[in-house]
């Protein structure tokens, strides 16, 4: 499904007054596209994702899903219907779980589509094994979980209803590393195997960039940005104002540009990195290093 937004602001109301936290957005998703939204705290990713998936009404402007506008602007209502359609996981696995056990949990999604017992079964089973949560966990309460845990239960319970968008609001916030492995495979999983669309909001900028084709950043409810990492990396300096943190590897090519190298920012996996530098040396004449074969 492609998504498009077209000249999208959103105020929230409070005691009457508007706040805004959106302004003017253009995007278009492409289907099976793998999408991070990006910015510093209150930049209104979140408004953003509720919008994407039909949630919020904007403001001002207009949705499209397949080129078909989703509110209906005089009545104020949804045209089309959006269940099954989008998945969101919130950035509170809590927010998402009320059953008593993570079997039911699961189940709740595709019973209220109205699928047969059998295929709800079978749903759950296959959720469940796709998040990595085996049968033992499946029959507890989903508050006796631990963190990642609680993450995956609620991820398998989105799943479980198969649908074409998959939105993930910050989903490894606060797990530990083997917790972030697992879940950054599941998002994988899900889009490549899948060919599904995931939009992955996150200001982990190492995350984004193994995992986004393109990420756009958002400052004070505009998007000020939008590219590949390379291409979003390459700004350097900038991310800063925008309160991004460049990954681990971008931070080094900029420390050695502020101490007088002119390296290409855009390298960002660790070989291009180690490219980089050997071509500046070389370039320099300096290396005296003999580069291993
Ligand atoms: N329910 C709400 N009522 C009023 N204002 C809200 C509400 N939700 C968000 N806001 C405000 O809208 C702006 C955007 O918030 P949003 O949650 O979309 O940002 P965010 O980038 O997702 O932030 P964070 O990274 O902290 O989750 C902020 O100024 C926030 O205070």
């Amino acid at each position: 499904m492609e998504i498009l937004l077209r000249g999208v602001s959103f105020s929230y109301q409070i005691g009457g007054q508007d706040f805004p936290a959106l302004k003017d957005i253009n995007l278009i998703i492409h289907p099976g596209e793998l999408l991070a939204i990006t910015g510093e705290g209150g930049s209104g990713k979140s408004t953003l994702a509720q919008i994407i998936a039909g949630l919020l009404k904007p403001t001002q402007g207009q949705v499209y899903w397949n080129g078909r506008p989703l509110w209906d602007s005089k009545k104020g209502k949804r045209r089309l219907t959006w269940r099954g359609k989008v998945g969101l996981a919130f950035q509170q696995p809590e927010q998402q779980l009320f059953a008593e056990t993570v079997a039911e949990d699961v189940a709740f999604g595709p019973r209220n589509l109205g699928l047969p017992p059998e295929e709800v079964e079978k749903r759950v089973k296959e959720a469940l094994k796709r998040v990595g949560l085996d049968e033992e966990v499946s029959g507890r309460s989903p508050f006796t979980l631990s963190g990642g845990q609680k993450r995956r239960a609620a991820l398998a319970g989105i799943l479980a209803l198969d649908p074409e968008i998959l939105i993930l609001d910050e989903p490894t916030a606060g797990l530990d590393p083997g917790g972030r492995r697992q879940i950054i495979h599941i998002i994988r999983e899900f889009h490549s195997h899948r060919g599904k669309t995931v939009i992955l909001i996150s200001h982990n900028m190492a995350e984004v960039s193994v995992l986004a084709q393109r990420m756009i950043v958002l400052h004070q409810g505009q998007m000020v940005l939008s590219g590949t990492p390379a291409e979003v990396f390459a700004q350097g300096e900038r991310l800063g104002e925008w309160g991004l943190v460049p990954p681990p590897l971008t931070q080094v090519l900029l420390e050695l540009n502020r101490r007088g190298a002119s390296l290409n920012l855009a390298a960002f996996t660790l070989k291009e990195v180690e490219e980089e530098i050997w071509r500046w040396l070389s370039y320099r004449g300096r290396s005296t290093l003999v580069r291993p074969g």
